[in-house]
């Protein structure tokens, strides 16, 4: 079972998450990407990470523009499994 994180443990994982925010309960995250088929290939790779770890964003997808939305829903906020995930959704950008 995951705990949830203190303020202070959310600020000091987004001092490493330069594109993530922290909203309420979730982390978020936009993405512009070069075509719809290439945030498409991004969104089927988070898939694969996410199947992975049993750890599923919320993805809104608006052609080429993803936002990345993460909690915990089982806990109703954010634990360090959000904060992996969001690791896991950079390196796959950043991998483009
Ligand atoms: C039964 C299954 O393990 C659970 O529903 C998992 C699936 N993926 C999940 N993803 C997220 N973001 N939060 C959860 O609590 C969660 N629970």
């Amino acid at each position: 079972m995951a705990e949830l994180l203190s303020e202070q443990e959310i600020s000091d994982a987004l001092a490493k998450l330069p594109h993530w925010q922290h909203k309420g309960t979730t982390l978020e995250r936009t993405a512009e990407l070069g075509s719809f088929p290439q945030a498409i290939q991004v969104v089927n790779r988070v898939a694969e990470i996410a199947e992975s770890v049993n750890h599923h964003p919320d993805i809104d997808i608006r052609w080429r523009k993803l936002t990345f939305h993460l909690s915990t829903h089982s806990e109703g906020g954010i634990t360090r499994k959000d904060v992996d995930l969001a690791e896991g959704i950079d390196e796959v950008i950043d991998a483009l």
